[in-house]
Order: C-alpha cells, then sequence, then structure tokens
C-alpha cells in the first residue's frame, strides 16, 4: 500500500512541499527542491500582532532553524496587508501585566527573526506600518507589491520606538533619511521605499515576491552556511547586545508609558479613527 502511494508520488514527481505545518496563526511550508521555507503569518484581517501571533512566529521561526532548511521567507495570508503591527486593540484599556507580556513577547519575535542565523527575506505583500516593518526589517531582503505602504509611523500615534526598534531600520537607511522618517512618522509608498533602499527589489504578485526572495536565498548556495551566518551575526552583534543591556528595562518602560492615562486615550482615540475609516 505504502509502496504504491510512494510509486505514485514519485510518478506524479513527488510532493512538492515535504513538510507543511500550521500552528494557530501562522504556518509554515518547506519547498522540497528548495529547502526553503516560507512561514505566512494568517491572522486575518490585518495580521495584527495580538500575543498569540508572536508567540506563534517564535515557534514556527524555532522550527524552521530545527528541520535545516535553506531560508526563511517571511509572507502573509492576508489581502492587501502583511502586518499592521502591535494589536492595537490588546492594548487598549487592559491591565499592567497584558501590557509586559506583549511587550516581552514583541521582544521575543524579533530577536528570534533579527539574531536567525538563517538566510531571511520578507515578501511584503500588503503594507506594512510600524510593527510590520520591524519584522519586514528584521529581514535580509524584502521585495514588495506595489502601492503598499512601509513604515515605523510611531510618533504619529504619539508613541517612541525605542532603539533596538529601529535597528533593522537604520541597518538598510542612511541616518539621515532614517532620522528624518523616524520624527515624522512617515510611511513610504513601495515606489518610495526602493528609491531609498528600504525594500530592494518591487514584484507585481505575491507569487513574483516569493520567487524573487528564494533567488535572494538561492544567491548563497556556494557560500558555507557557518561562513555566512558568523558574518550576518558579526554585523549585528551590536544591536543584538546593546538590545541584551536594555530588555527587561525596556518592557517596564513600555508598560509605564503605555499605562499613561493619556497614552490609553490617545490609542483609543486612534482606534475610533481606525474603524471610522474601515467603515466609509
Ligand atoms: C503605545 C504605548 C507606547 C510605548 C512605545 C511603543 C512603541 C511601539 C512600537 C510598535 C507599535 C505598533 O505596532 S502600533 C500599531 C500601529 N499600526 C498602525 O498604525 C496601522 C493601523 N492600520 C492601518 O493603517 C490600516 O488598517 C492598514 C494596515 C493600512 C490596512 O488598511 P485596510 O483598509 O486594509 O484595513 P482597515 O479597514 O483599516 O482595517 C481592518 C480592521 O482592522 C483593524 N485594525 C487595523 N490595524 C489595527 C491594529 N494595528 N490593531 C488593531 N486593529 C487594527 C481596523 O480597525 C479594522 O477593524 P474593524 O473596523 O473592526 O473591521
Amino acid at each position: 500500500m505504502l509502496h504504491s502511494n510512494l510509486l505514485r508520488l514519485v510518478a506524479r514527481g513527488g510532493p512538492k512541499r515535504w513538510m507543511s505545518t500550521t500552528t494557530k496563526l501562522t504556518s509554515v511550508e518547506v519547498n522540497d527542491k528548495t529547502g526553503i521555507a516560507t512561514l505566512t503569518l494568517n491572522r486575518p484581517p490585518v495580521n495584527s500582532q495580538n500575543v498569540q501571533l508572536l508567540v506563534d512566529l517564535q515557534s514556527s521561526i524555532g522550527e524552521i532553524e530545527s528541520n535545516k532548511s535553506r531560508g526563511l521567507i517571511l509572507t502573509s495570508a492576508c489581502s492587501n496587508v502583511f502586518s499592521a503591527g502591535l494589536d492595537i486593540l490588546e492594548m487598549y484599556n487592559t491591565d499592567e501585566e497584558r501590557l509586559r507580556t506583549i511587550w516581552t513577547e514583541l521582544q521575543n519575535a524579533w530577536i528570534a527573526l533579527y539574531g536567525s542565523s538563517l538566510p531571511t527575506a520578507a515578501a511584503i505583500n500588503g503594507h506594512a506600518p510600524a510593527g510590520g516593518c520591524l519584522l519586514a526589517t528584521a529581514c535580509e531582503y524584502r521585495v514588495m507589491l506595489p502601492k503598499r505602504l512601509i513604515g515605523l509611523n510611531e510618533t504619529q500615534l504619539g508613541i517612541i520606538a525605542p532603539k533596538w526598534l529601529m535597528s533593522g531600520f537604520l541597518n538598510v537607511l542612511p541616518q539621515r533619511v532614517a532620522e528624518r522618517a523616524l520624527t515624522q512618522g512617515r510611511l513610504f509608498t513601495t515606489e518610495e521605499a526602493l528609491a531609498e533602499g528600504l525594500v530592494d527589489e518591487i514584484a507585481n504578485t505575491k507569487e513574483e515576491a516569493l520567487e524573487k526572495c528564494a533567488a535572494f536565498i538561492g544567491s548563497f548556495t556556494k557560500v558555507n552556511p557557518l561562513a555566512r551566518s558568523l558574518t550576518k551575526l558579526q554585523f549585528r552583534a551590536e544591536n543584538i547586545k546593546e538590545f541584551e543591556k536594555i530588555r527587561k528595562k525596556d518592557v517596564e518602560d513600555f508598560v509605564a508609558l503605555a499605562s499613561r492615562p493619556e497614552v490609553q486615550k490617545g490609542m483609543g482615540i486612534y482606534l475610533e479613527n481606525l474603524k471610522k475609516k474601515s467603515k466609509k
């Protein structure tokens, strides 16, 4: 029975994917030809990052690292949004313990991706504001669909992105461009992002974006994987060291800031405006 099933698979050219697993809000598929894993965020409608999504993301990254994949492509199952950043609903009207958990899991998810020894790329098939941009810039390469928005817009919300959260952004943009964009809370269109170097390529479809990401990861085929990953981590070591020094205090700073009545009030207004806009 097993033998005949195997023969049928071989006759069809074998299974295209040799592994596909789904946690609740993320899924992983490994292409058997390339050995590259695609990690998909799947929390419709906008992949807003609640604790569960952040925990599932870490677990999927861990799984991809332990199954000896050749690289990781991060993408979204939502049709027009890569990720809308932190789930503002989860930060609003909540207690300090929840805020502590949200921020700790955001830190954990970021360091898992930023510090991954694998080649990483983001197929940005939709808007990527705030925490969406954070995940995209934690990767080594970005391919984005036209006419979408990406950037760190925290100051527009009246909040401040801590230094570690800017690390990926600062890795790819000149200091002057990054400083201006962060102080303005600017969201770049795909085309502007390409011109500044915030994204590396534009693709017309998600499939094309995935192919371009796979080609980037494939460019390391002839490079010794250990030499590659140690070189990558040398570039990131300083940011990682600085982050480790402040990560506990950073959680407490976030909790203190996010619990302030005026910040909570601001989040409430921001949410109201988002809802009004989406009803239009
Ligand atoms: C702070 C302390 C300081 C401490 C210091 C903190 C540093 C903070 C670091 C990181 C902060 C963040 O990530 S804060 C998050 C910042 N994110 C944003 O500003 C993005 C806001 N969203 C958008 O701009 C848009 O939704 C966008 C992503 C472009 C997609 O537009 P669309 O037209 O496709 O979709 P919409 O109709 O707008 O949205 C669909 C539904 O999703 C909801 N929605 C959209 N984004 C959401 C979000 N981030 N969290 C929850 N819900 C969201 C809308 O309200 C709608 O709900 P219904 O009406 O019910 O259907």
